[in-house]
């Protein structure tokens, strides 16, 4: 049987963007609030009945969160581009090594109704 957990948190962040669509707001300097989910996949373990204990999880985001909380989002090293996409991917490699059963990123912003989903692993 395979579970799916998950986990939320937010962080505020400003940033700048280049785009071909209002153009001059984007390149000002502006913030948002963002919200983030991941999922994590699998079988519990036989001695825990957990797939992986939420305490771990919630300690393997909070240093992510810290990292883009209250920032600009154009100087966090690792974060190639300060876009949703981007920080899809920056929260993927960021927990990465310490949550190997990730299945999936989720950011939004609430305010936009824009969501952005990264697929890492897709259930069997
Ligand atoms: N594919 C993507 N497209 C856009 C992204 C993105 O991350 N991925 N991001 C943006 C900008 O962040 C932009 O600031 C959003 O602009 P807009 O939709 O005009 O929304 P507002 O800033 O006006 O919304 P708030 O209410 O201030 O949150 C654009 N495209
Ligand atoms: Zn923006």
């Amino acid at each position: 049987m395979q579970y799916e957990l998950t986990q939320r948190f937010f962080f505020e962040a400003a940033h700048t963007l280049e785009r071909k669509v209002d153009a001059e707001p984007s390149r000002r300097i502006h913030g948002h609030t963002y919200f983030a989910e991941v999922a994590v996949r699998g079988a519990p373990q036989a001695d825990t009945g957990m797939v992986m204990d939420l305490g771990h999880l919630r300690r393997a985001i909070d240093p992510v969160r810290d990292a883009l909380d209250h920032r600009l989002l154009d100087e966090v090293e690792g974060l190639t581009r300060p876009t949703l996409e981007g920080l899809c991917s920056y929260i993927a490699s960021a927990l990465s090594d310490s949550v190997p059963q990730l299945a999936w990123v989720r950011v939004w912003r609430e305010a936009s109704g824009d969501t952005c989903t990264l697929t890492l692993r897709a259930p069997a």
